[in-house]
């Protein structure tokens, strides 16, 4: 546990009058912590299970995604834009002296990739605290492959899961045949938790898990520079290198130009690994800010209360006892209930995993832990969060 935080700008998030020279930001408040990552690593589940705390104020949406996409701007204007995503001064119960104990902050998972949305947020909210959530990588690949692939290629049957999904369609009618057919692989995959990675005979024209994390090991053997490993800035930002990974997936593939590829979370996929190597994307923001790491598997409904209140401790929050606040809320974001304000209860949750099924295949996850081994990454982490080197 570590010792008690300040709050950041000294307590005072919001613009006031005698704060900033910019009309257009008074009363506008600033998030005092970001999560910014990683996606499908239980994002959601901290951004909904902090909200119990009373002086945690909630955004108008869990992410904003505001840092890696707009930030180029740089005006007022736009700042104002992001700040409007939270509640205005009058919420926050200002002191006289502009001082509150009330924060809000958002959840973006596209951060932790982005160096660039480091410098930006220390420029414009120095201070801030900076969360990261992390889940053994293999899991959550597969978490991944399941949201960012087989949901988005036949994204049809459920609620807009975000704004890749809005867009998804551009409001054209759905093609009825994919509509049959996903829907019968998700009614599959949700009530008997079947095996994705061996559910080929069921969508012959689906890229499988072990396809996809195959061509990216190879992807990533060739493009990481020997001496530093350091795969962000070597594989994941250079569009010409992830064309060519696309590529490779096509060409290692059985019938790969046959595979339905395309999705608009595309990125996402192509580097459904490649953002499991926490510890390279951590680097840049650990130069920058005060980062804390939270291990999802120790978000379980015994003792996540005491990660919350480290959590709360470090933000710069007063103590509070958030030893109900997992039994109560569930696990946000879950299997095929995705959503990020939509929970799954415990028993729910231990009756699919009783169910089984829908892991990774076991030599194929010792040929992954070698992988991630192999760039340093794997032993950073696992044992302090418990992942299964086994
Ligand atoms: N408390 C707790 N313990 C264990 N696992 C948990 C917990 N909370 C969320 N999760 C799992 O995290 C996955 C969703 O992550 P995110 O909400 O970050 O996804 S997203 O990037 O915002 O779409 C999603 O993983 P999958 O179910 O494997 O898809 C959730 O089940």
């Amino acid at each position: 546990v570590d010792p008690p935080s300040q709050l950041p700008y000294n307590s005072r998030p919001c613009f006031t009058s005698s704060t900033t020279t910019d009309a257009l930001l008074t009363n506008y408040c600033r998030p005092s912590y970001l999560i910014i990552g990683a996606g499908k690593a239980g994002t959601s589940s901290l951004y909904n299970y902090l909200l119990d705390h009373p002086d945690v104020l909630p955004a108008d949406s869990k992410q904003t995604h505001y840092w890696k996409y707009d930030h180029k701007e740089n005006s007022v204007k736009s700042l104002k834009k992001y700040f409007a995503h939270f509640p205005r001064s009058w919420e926050f119960n200002l002191e006289p002296d502009g001082t509150t104990t009330k924060v809000v902050g958002e959840s973006s998972p596209g951060y932790l990739t982005d160096e660039k949305a480091a410098s930006y947020i220390k420029r414009e909210m120095p201070g801030v605290k900076i969360i990261t959530v992390i889940r053994d990588p293999i899991n959550r690949a597969m978490s991944s492959y399941r949201y960012n692939y087989l949901q988005m290629i036949g994204a049809d049957t459920r609620q807009p899961t975000g704004r890749h999904s809005r867009r998804r369609n551009n409001g054209k009618e759905k093609d009825p045949a994919s509509t049959n057919h996903y829907s019968h692989l998700e009614a599959i995959m949700s009530d008997t938790g079947e095996i994705i990675s061996s559910s080929t005979s069921i969508t012959p024209n689906h890229v499988t898990f072990s396809e996809f994390v195959r061509a990216e090991m190879a992807f990533l053997r060739s493009c990481a520079s020997a001496d530093t490993k350091d795969i962000m800035k070597s594989c994941l930002f250079d569009p010409s290198t992830l064309d060519a990974q696309w590529e490779n997936i096509t060409k290692t593939t059985a019938s790969g130009s046959s595979k339905e590829l395309k999705t608009h979370s595309s990125y996402l996929v192509r580097s459904m690994l490649g953002r499991g190597f926490y510890q390279n994307q951590l680097e840049s923001w650990e130069k920058q800010h005060d980062v804390k790491v939270v291990c999802v598997e120790h978000l379980t409904k015994a003792s996540g209360g005491e990660v919350l209140a480290d959590v709360a401790n470090f933000i710069g929050l007063a103590d509070f006892d958030f030893s109900g606040t997992l039994n109560e809320k569930g696990i946000y974001n879950y299997g095929s209930n995705t959503g990020y304000g939509k929970s799954t209860t415990w028993d729910e949750f231990e009756r699919k995993k009783r169910a089984g099924g829908g892991g990774v295949d076991e030599s194929l996850r010792r040929e992954l832990i070698e992988f991630y081994k192999s760039f340093g990454e794997w032993d950073h982490f696992a044992a302090r969060c418990g992942w299964s080197s086994a």
